[in-house]
């Protein structure tokens, strides 16, 4: 386990508002001798919503994984400042300290919703397996929670028993993240999480995620290569390219006023369509 300290860490239930919650430095990650990603460096603070935007092949997942703890660097540095203020380095932390960051802190959305459930429980299993998982062991207790995470992802009460394999791809989509949001994590990794939904289920998903992030102060990761939700949820853009970071900065400000030539195309490409 590699747990720091920085010398101005000042724990707090939530953490410091005033310290980022992820410093990256020089993150790399080669498959065989082919570039996932390469020398990333980026900071984010509690309660940001990071959007990683780049063409198909860019690194995107690669740096997710390499951060939600799927995957293992090869070199560089990411050190994530947990709840009390302990700060750990994802590339060299064991893995007991990685799956308790995994149980407590953060939650995975995956694109497909069938990688984040299990198919062969009840929606209330889902939600109600992560508090488990954290030591809950009142059923009535963890039922009465499920019920409230499902209400609040907008799935009726009396789904509760079904299996999730019966219901549509938005709803399972909300039930993830009913699932990923019931341990009250700090940190949500989200892969291309409306990827492959109709319009206006994206729509209502896009506003889901915006109150889990301002009624909260949940802070995202989101992947995506779709630049409109990239512009209606995220705080801040990283634009990659060939598994290079090659524009990083306020949303707005990137999509408006973009300065490297690749984001230049990125973007007029899209107001082409
Ligand atoms: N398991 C793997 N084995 C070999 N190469 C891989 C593997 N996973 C990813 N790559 C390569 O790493 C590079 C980055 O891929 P990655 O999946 O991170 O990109 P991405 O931006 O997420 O793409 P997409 O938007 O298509 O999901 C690509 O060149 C890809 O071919």
């Amino acid at each position: 386990m590699t747990v720091m300290q920085r010398p101005a860490a000042q724990p707090s239930a939530a953490g410091s508002p005033d310290l980022p919650l992820l410093e990256v430095s020089g993150l790399t990650k080669t498959y065989g001798g082919a570039i996932g990603c390469t020398e990333v460096d980026f900071r984010m603070w509690p309660g940001e919503v990071l959007g990683i935007v780049g063409e198909s092949g860019s690194g995107k997942t690669t740096l997710l994984g390499l951060l939600s703890g799927s995957l293992v660097a090869d070199s560089g540095q990411a050190l994530y400042s947990d709840r009390g203020g302990r700060v750990h380095d994802l590339v060299t932390m064991g893995e007991a300290e990685r799956r308790r960051l995994s149980r407590e802190e953060w939650g995975v959305v995956h694109q497909n919703p069938r990688d984040g459930l299990r198919l062969d429980v009840s929606a209330g299993a889902n939600v109600g397996e992560p508090l488990m998982a954290t030591g809950a062991r009142h059923y009535g207790r963890i039922r009465d929670r499920a019920l409230d995470w499902l209400t609040r992802v907008e799935i009726d009460a009396g789904r509760i028993d079904d299996l999730p394999k019966t219901f549509s791809g938005g709803m399972q989509q909300r039930l993830q993240i009913a699932r990923n949001l019931v341990i009250g994590p700090r940190l949500v990794f989200m892969d291309e999480p409306t990827g492959g939904l109709d319009v206006s289920v994206q729509a209502r998903l896009l506003d889901l995620i915006r109150e889990l992030n301002a009624g909260l102060g949940l802070s995202v990761m989101i992947v995506t290569h779709d630049l409109a939700v990239a512009r209606l949820l995220a705080d801040r853009l990283m634009v990659m390219r060939r598994g290079r970071v090659v524009e990083q900065g306020l949303t707005d400000q990137i999509l408006d006023d973009p300065q490297h030539p690749y984001t230049q195309l990125l973007v007029s490409s899209v107001l082409q369509v």
